[in-house]
């Protein structure tokens, strides 16, 4: 929108002294995308801006004969070999075009695909917590939803700029040899067509500024309307007429939009064409003058029609690539811009080896979040030692995930520093250290990839020879096995309805998935953020008798099922970002407090009242 707003309060002028400016970067962008398809697109272009001079020249020849005195066998006979060097010259530049058409086409997607390219290797590599800045985020959608689009578009349009205007200095050209009279009364015939074109081009930009709220609106509609995530609760909470009634109200609204644009583009074009027929007879008006003075031969004035025609086409596209070069080319920037962001936003850490970790040492930890006032972690000391299995507990919000990513090295402390076997993280190596850690995560995403792929995602550049276990073992510990087997294609099937044959789990099922992918990893640092919310009691307890202790490896368990974490070597208690305490179940138990608060709350659910009555007083 704001782009828009720019473009409709730029005249056209000063669009058209940034061009060459805009030129460049299309060039540069072609070049180092496909040097030998640039060159050749352009060149092809001006050679046929050079055969168009020929024909026009050759064509002048031909009238000339035809109009001489004489026999007209004669006549015909004189003209025969300007006939053919203006029959070779529309050939040749008809297949120069052809050809150059074929070498701009072969650009697009190899430019498309080198800018998406260029696009997801940054967002793939920048910090996780760039991604929690909203600025950041809308300007990705920006770059993805038009920027990313526009830059083989630009391409496209620099050469067809080049292509007018090196169709209309062709055309020029051979008027000037004809007649230099007639040139400044081509151009100026030419005029109100390019004029006409532009107000145009310029109405329909304003209009959609206008409708652009409008339009968002019916789109965000159209998408609740024809969608797999919402048609269940559309029907459940019978919302179709509802939403219909909104989209035929913007429809409506829309229509009287667009036909009142489609007015105002008639009257524009009515006004246009007049006034060009008028500039026209103009030219026929100094063709005839000319013509009766004796200035102009009449095959030269007949010539110079035909070149009206061509140099009238030629322009219309220099105008339009122009207007087309400029909208195109901000939306691009856009794209540079966030590529640019981005990049500083991809850390590039130490170079540390990681050879795995005796100790982790959180010391006076901090974490606030971009655009918060609170620390969601805030100065939390604790030691995570291989071997133990440790446990984070605490109530909604008090920031056992965000600890756990921090321990994970998702996210840097913006205070604190944690220690890897004592080396401060910072001086590591982000991508070897990131090599030890497995996280089940709790927002886990449902990947559109066979049960197979979804697990063996953990660790895809495993091969086959190489120590841990084995798609299926991951799957049997996480209780992943049968379920899978029950598939139709087995581990196999793809899992996403929204793809022929595809097939959708239960969260539960899911659930499952995501643990086994987790226990693939099989990595030395286990990070399990409410690895069992979804599963049934069965699972759950195959999932536990997996994440029990091991001597090559640390669990971090979050969960707030406080009977899962009763075994855990230590628990940590969190409470708004705090840690509040540390120790073993019975520890907590004993000093009272937060956790033994939670643990009765949860337990007493488990007793039948009396019970838990007769226990709260005995406790008491
Ligand atoms: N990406 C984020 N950006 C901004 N604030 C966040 C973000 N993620 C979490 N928070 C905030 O940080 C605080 C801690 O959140 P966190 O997810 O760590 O809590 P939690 O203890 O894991 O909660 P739960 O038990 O509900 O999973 C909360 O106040 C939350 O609103």
């Amino acid at each position: 929108m704001h782009h828009a707003r720019e473009f409709a309060h730029t005249s056209f002028w000063a669009v058209a002294r940034r061009l060459p400016r805009l030129v460049r970067e299309a060039v540069a962008l072609a070049w180092a995308t496909n040097r030998r398809d640039t060159a050749t697109s352009i060149g092809l272009n001006v050679l046929a801006g050079v055969l168009t001079t020929f024909g026009l020249l050759a064509t002048t020849g031909v009238l000339r004969e035809l109009f001489a005195a004489g026999p007209t066998p004669d006549r015909v006979r004189a003209a025969l070999p300007a006939l053919v060097v203006a029959a070779a010259a529309v050939s040749a530049r008809g297949g120069l075009m052809i050809a150059a058409g074929w070498a701009q086409a072969r650009l697009t997607p190899q430019i498309n695909y080198a800018v998406e390219l260029r696009l997801f290797e940054t967002t793939t590599a920048v910090d996780l917590a760039a991604f929690d800045d909203a600025g950041f985020a809308e300007e990705m959608d920006r770059a993805r939803e038009r920027g990313m689009t526009e830059a083989a578009f630009i391409v496209d349009h620099t050469v067809n700029l080049v292509t007018g205007l090196v169709g209309l200095l062709a055309t020029a050209a051979a008027v000037a040899i004809i007649q230099p009279v007639l040139l400044p009364c081509l151009l100026l015939a030419a005029v109100p067509e390019a004029v006409t074109a532009v107000r145009i081009a310029r109405r329909r930009y304003l209009a959609m500024l206008a409708r652009i709220n409008r339009r968002r609106r019916m789109w965000m509609l159209a998408r609740l309307m024809a969608n797999r995530q919402t048609a269940a609760e559309v029907r459940a909470y019978q919302m179709r007429e509802f939403l219909l009634g909104e989209y035929r109200a913007m429809m409506a609204v829309e229509t009287r939009a667009e036909l009142r644009l489609v007015r105002s583009q008639t009257s524009t074009r009515v006004v246009g064409a007049s006034v060009a027929g008028l500039a026209t007879f103009g030219v026929y008006a100094v063709l005839g003058a000319l013509l009766l003075g004796g200035l102009v031969a009449l095959a030269a004035a007949a010539t110079a029609l035909l070149a009206l025609q061509s140099a009238r086409t030629s322009l219309g596209v220099a105008v339009l690539a122009t207007n087309s070069l400029y909208e195109d080319a901000l939306y691009y920037q856009d794209y540079r811009d966030f590529l640019e962001r981005a990049r500083a936003r991809v850390s590039t850490g130490g170079a540390g080896a990681v050879e795995g970790f005796d100790t982790i040492e959180l010391d006076g930890v901090s974490l606030r979040y971009a655009d918060t006032d609170r620390p969601a972690v805030d100065e939390v000391s604790l030691t995570v030692r291989r071997g133990e299995v440790v446990a984070l507990v605490g109530e909604n919000g008090s920031g056992k995930t965000t600890l756990a990513k921090l321990v994970a090295g998702l996210y840097r402390p913006s205070g604190g520093v944690i220690r890897w076997d004592g080396v401060d993280t910072a001086e590591l190596d982000p991508r070897a250290l990131a090599a030890h850690v497995a996280v089940m995560s709790q927002d886990w995403w449902k990947f559109p990839f066979t049960a197979a792929q979804n697990i063996r995602i953990g660790r895809y550049d495993r091969d086959s020879a190489a120590a841990g276990p084995s798609v299926q073992d991951a799957a049997r510990s996480a209780a992943a096995h049968e379920m899978i087997l029950g598939l139709p294609h087995g581990y196999e099937t793809l899992l996403d309805r929204e793809f022929k044959n595809g097939q959708d789990l239960s969260g539960g099922q899911w659930q499952r998935l995501v643990a086994a992918r987790g226990l693939y990893r099989d990595a030395a640092l286990l990070i399990c953020d409410e690895p069992s919310a979804a599963l049934d009691a069965r699972a759950e307890h195959a999932l536990f008798q997996h994440l029990r202790r091991r001597p090559d490896r640390a669990v971090v368990l979050i969960t707030h099922r406080l009977a899962n974490v009763r075994h855990a070597d230590r628990i940590f208690v969190m409470d708004q970002g705090r840690l509040v305490q540390q120790g073993t179940h019975d520890e907590l138990m004993a000093a009272g407090g937060l956790y033994r608060e939670l643990f009765d709350l949860q337990a007493a659910g488990y007793l039948d009242r009396a019970e838990a009555e007769g226990d709260t007083a005995t406790t008491r």
